[in-house]
């Protein structure tokens, strides 16, 4: 990570912690990939927090976090920032974890919403992430009407993302760039900015 990545004390300690509720749980029921545990900071911790670097804008305004599983990138960013953090999770286990770490973390301005995104009510998302959620064309479809002018999408897409962006409808692809990930070198983040509408939807 780079030199803006400077963690005061506390959230260390809430870094820490939420390290360590993740790798318990993840004996319990699978979060994270087993062979992953051992690089947990870089490949899971760090690679959430990189993301608060591709949206520093004043004021913030709600993040959306869709498909959260174990919290990532949601609680690191949650740990990491003041944002209204609602994460979106379908599975009632995952969304157990997620609500009893962040009680443990006592971090209040978070919202688990256990719920297929699909039957989620609207909200205006300042920011929507997702990591290893869906397809790009499909997390679009399903995310879409969560998006504003000035929505900022962060959406980590591992070693396809100019491959996933080049089948889009040329309206959504101009609204993405692509930024190198600061954790994996084959890996990319689409970094979105605006509102994706009906009217873009299917349109090449
Ligand atoms: C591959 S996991 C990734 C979890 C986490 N974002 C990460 O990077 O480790 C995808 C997560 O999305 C959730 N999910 C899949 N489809 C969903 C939907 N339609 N609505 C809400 N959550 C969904 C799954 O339950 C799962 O926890």
């Amino acid at each position: 990570m780079d030199a803006c990545f400077a963690p005061t004390e506390t959230q260390w300690a809430r870094l820490d912690r939420f390290a360590d509720l993740l790798v318990a749980e993840n004996a319990r029921q699978n979060l994270i990939a087993a062979s992953t545990v051992p690089t947990l900071w870089v490949r899971h911790i760090a690679d959430s927090a990189q993301l608060l670097a591709l949206d520093e804008r004043e004021g913030g305004g709600l993040w959306i976090d869709l498909g959260s599983g174990p919290g990532l990138p949601g609680l690191v960013v949650a740990i990491l920032s003041e944002r209204p953090m609602m994460m979106v999770e379908s599975r009632k286990r995952r969304c157990d974890f997620l609500r009893a770490a962040a009680a443990d973390l006592d971090l209040r301005h978070v919202e688990v919403v256990e719920a297929p995104l699909e039957r989620v009510e609207t909200r205006s998302a300042a920011t929507i992430s997702a990591r290893a959620f869906a397809p790009l064309d499909r997390l679009i479809d399903l995310s879409a009407r969560f998006s504003t002018e000035s929505t900022r999408w962060l959406l980590p897409k591992g070693r396809n993302a100019v491959k996933e962006l080049a089948l889009l409808p040329q309206a959504w692809q101009s609204l993405f760039h692509v930024e190198q990930s600061r954790t994996d070198a084959e890996s990319q983040i689409l970094v979105g900015e605006g509102k994706i509408g009906a009217k873009q939807r299917g349109k090449r």
